[in-house]
């Protein structure tokens, strides 16, 4: 069976992209692309070609009004576009299960399987570690800080310290301490001449242990675009991150589905 596939955002670099792999992909066919002028009619592609699917790679000040668009039509929706915190993600997840119309939606801060990796390294690390600052850099272009992965990090990471608790962040109330999420603060940097660069700084006693990922090219979302788009007719409700898809193998205490872990013995 073939999916229909709408992207929103298709005139951008992800949108193209994700316009390519559609294309290249079989069981999947292109029938809507989606920019700044479009009407969100359009989404849905024509009475005899209908879309089951949207791709949103749009901005993070349009994208829920094009998931909420899509979503209360029925369609299943890959969310790449960054900027969706955990409240808007709940907030998601009530609403498709009010809905109940089949609409499922994956939110993917990061489709590259490295950094997926590197988010949940992090995480299992986090468990030994009182002191974590995270670094992130993208090109000059990027209008949003934190990045989306970033603050998934961030959120990882208390999910996986669970009663632990929030790492100590001395000095909160200067500006150039970062941006706390979860207790965890985020350093933006935007700089011509990167695509995006993510270091998690854990210390402890006498020694630091830093998860760096380097995204080189484009090219390394689209393992992660085809994965997500195979995987999403059979999905339900919301899910975040690739990590369920991937099958990481990490220790259920920093799966993100897992209770809140216990503080390790040390
Ligand atoms: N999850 C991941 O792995 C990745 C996520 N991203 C995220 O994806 C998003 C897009 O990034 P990128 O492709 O670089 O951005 P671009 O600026 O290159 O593209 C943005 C696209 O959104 C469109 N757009 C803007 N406003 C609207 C609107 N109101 N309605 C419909 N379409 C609109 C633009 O159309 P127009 O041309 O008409 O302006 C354009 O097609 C960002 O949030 C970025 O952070 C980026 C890389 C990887
Ligand atoms: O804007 C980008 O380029 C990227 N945005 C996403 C984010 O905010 O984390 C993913 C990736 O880092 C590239």
């Amino acid at each position: 069976m073939t999916s229909r596939v709408a992207i929103i955002g298709a005139t951008g670099k992800m949108g193209q992209l994700a316009a390519r792999l559609v294309r290249d992909t079989e069981g999947f066919e292109l029938v809507a692309e989606l920019h700044s002028s479009s009407a969100l009619e359009e989404m849905l592609g024509s009475a005899d070609n209908r879309t089951d699917i949207a791709i949103d790679f749009t901005h993070p000040g349009v994208s829920q009004r094009v998931v909420d668009f899509a979503i209360e039509h029925g369609l299943s929706v890959l969310v790449g576009t960054s900027g969706w915190s955990a409240d808007a993600v709940a907030a998601l997840s009530r609403r498709v299960e009010t809905l109940d119309n089949g609409a499922a939606v994956l939110v993917v801060p990061n489709f590259s399987v490295g950094s997926v990796l590197g988010t949940a390294l992090s995480a299992l690390a986090s468990r030994f570690f009182d002191s974590i600052e995270i670094i992130e850099a993208h090109h000059a272009g990027k209008i949003d800080s934190p990045s989306g992965t970033a603050v998934r990090t961030a959120e990882r990471i208390a999910e996986a310290r669970g009663a632990l608790g929030p790492v100590a962040a001395p000095h909160t109330d200067q500006r150039a301490r970062g941006q706390q999420v979860d207790g965890i603060p985020i350093h933006s940097l935007r700089l011509s001449g990167l695509l995006a660069r993510q270091e998690v700084i854990l210390g402890g006693a006498g020694e630091t242990l830093t998860v760096r990922h380097d995204t080189l090219s484009p090219s390394s979302y689209e393992q992660g675009i085809v994965l997500a788009l195979r995987a999403l007719p059979g999905l339900t409700g919301v899910t975040v991150g690739l990590d369920s898809l991937l099958d990481l193998g990490l220790p259920e205490a920093v799966s993100p589905v897992a209770p809140p872990a216990a503080g390790p013995a040390l």
